[in-house]
């Protein structure tokens, strides 16, 4: 239910419900091998039922091969667990974190499974991911449902969501700082502003889910509300990190593409954009993966082995600013999401920087649907 008659309320649906009294935070994740043995298993998990090529599972496995077979997602997340309980222990709040991920031990059945053995009923779920898509919105949509039927536990526990977080300041402001001092380091180099771009990077993902990315009815366009997130808020982070004198340009790219070659996924690649560029006469690149949340295998191998491989091979300066992580104003900004839900806050007193947000704390019917794998029962939703 909508409170107040904001100008956003008043333009489209109702954005926010009641407040709730939560028993527990549920921190999804993806989850990530942790050893050799892992790898194979993992890589079944996660392409089940999605007919990703072998030579593609094989080429992945050779980069968690290449780090001993461990992803660094998990710690990442043992970590971010830890910095959100010191938090909310520092403001008082009583909510544990409950931890599970969607292709990996622990897994989102484990965790709710122990909220059902601790007698808890009612779940805000973190999903590590910030914009809409289906891999990163309704997919730990559908986990949750599925968790829940596993479990037994449906009807006995409630799981929500906090919204999409692209915009929230705490998610954002990390990049600001990133791009600040990115953009210092290629001036300390000596290149030019108008020989340096700023390329933020984000996930590819097919461009069917692009397009059905976010509520149609709000007219997205043809790669849908997961690139004008990222365009939104890579504008408001350039707005905020650079000097009001010189203006170094912007461009969204990609990375990390799967699937067959004829099926197409959002563009242009990263790599690609970096020679193309290079070939006009840019010298520098500021990499801001702006569609992570931490430093996770995406990063650590696209970005950092091979973009940076790339740029040396062009002989131009790069660097790749940092993710989110654990940075203070991102544990505080997902505090501020969860409490926004316990306290019910109307959509005024919610923080969004870019004029597509605050996003819904209930998903629209439709939203984020994937046409290739079809229709499973998702959470946090309205129903057609
Ligand atoms: C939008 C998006 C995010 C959100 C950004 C975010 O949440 O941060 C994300 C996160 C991640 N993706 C990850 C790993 C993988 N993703 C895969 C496959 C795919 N991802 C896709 C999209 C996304 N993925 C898509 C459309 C596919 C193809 C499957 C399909 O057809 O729909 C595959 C299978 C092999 C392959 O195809 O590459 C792997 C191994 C890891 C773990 C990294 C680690 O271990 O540290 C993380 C956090
Ligand atoms: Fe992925």
């Amino acid at each position: 239910m909508v409170r107040g008659a904001t100008p956003a309320a008043a333009a489209g649906p109702e954005h926010v419900e009641e407040p709730v009294a939560y028993d527990a935070i549920l921190l999804a994740s993806f989850g990530g091998p942790e050893g050799q043995d892992d790898v194979i298993p993992f890589l079944r998990n996660v392409t089940r039922g999605r007919g990703i090529p072998d030579e593609r599972l094989e080429e992945v496995a050779h980069h968690y091969r290449a780090f001993g077979g461990v992803s660094p997602i998990n710690q990442q997340n043992r970590e971010l667990k830890v910095a959100l309980e010191a938090e909310l222990a520092r403001r008082g709040i009583e909510l544990p974190v409950l931890w599970g991920n969607r292709n990996w031990a622990p897994f989102i059945s484990d965790a709710v499974a122990e909220a059902g053995e601790r007698g808890y009923t009612s779940l805000i779920a973190i999903g590590t991911s910030a914009y809409s898509s289906y891999s990163s919105c309704r997919q730990y949509r559908e986990d949750y449902a599925a968790a829940l039927e596993t479990t037994g536990l449906e009807g006995t526990v409630r799981i929500d969501k906090v919204r999409q977080f692209f915009d929230h300041p705490g998610f954002v402001e990390p990049f600001i700082e990133g791009v600040r001092a990115g953009l210092a380091e290629a001036v300390a180099a000596g290149h030019a502003p108008a020989a340096t771009r700023v390329l933020f990077s984000t996930h590819s993902i097919p461009s069917t889910d692009a397009a059905k990315s976010g509520p149609a009815a709000r007219g997205f366009g043809e790669d849908g509300a997961y690139a004008a997130q990222h365009r939104a808020v890579a504008e408001v982070v350039m707005a905020a990190a650079s000097d009001s004198e010189v203006s170094v340009p912007w461009e969204l790219v990609f990375q990390s593409r799967s699937g067959p070659p004829t099926q197409p996924w959002l563009e242009p690649d990263v790599n690609d954009r970096m020679r193309e560029l290079a070939a006009e006469g840019v010298t520098a690149f500021v990499i801001v993966p702006l569609g992570f949340v931490s430093d996770h295998m995406e990063v650590k191998w696209d970005l950092d082995t091979e973009a940076m491989e790339t740029a040396e091979e062009l002989g131009v300066f790069a660097v790749r600013t940092p993710t989110p992580g654990i940075h203070p104003a991102y544990v505080t900004g997902l505090v501020d999401l969860v409490m926004e839900r316990v306290l019910g806050l109307p959509t005024a007193e919610r923080p969004a920087l870019t004029e597509l947000g605050p996003w819904y704390d209930v998903c629209r019917s439709g939203c984020c649907e994937n046409v290739r794998l079809g229709f499973k029962p998702a959470l946090a939703g309205l129903l057609p």
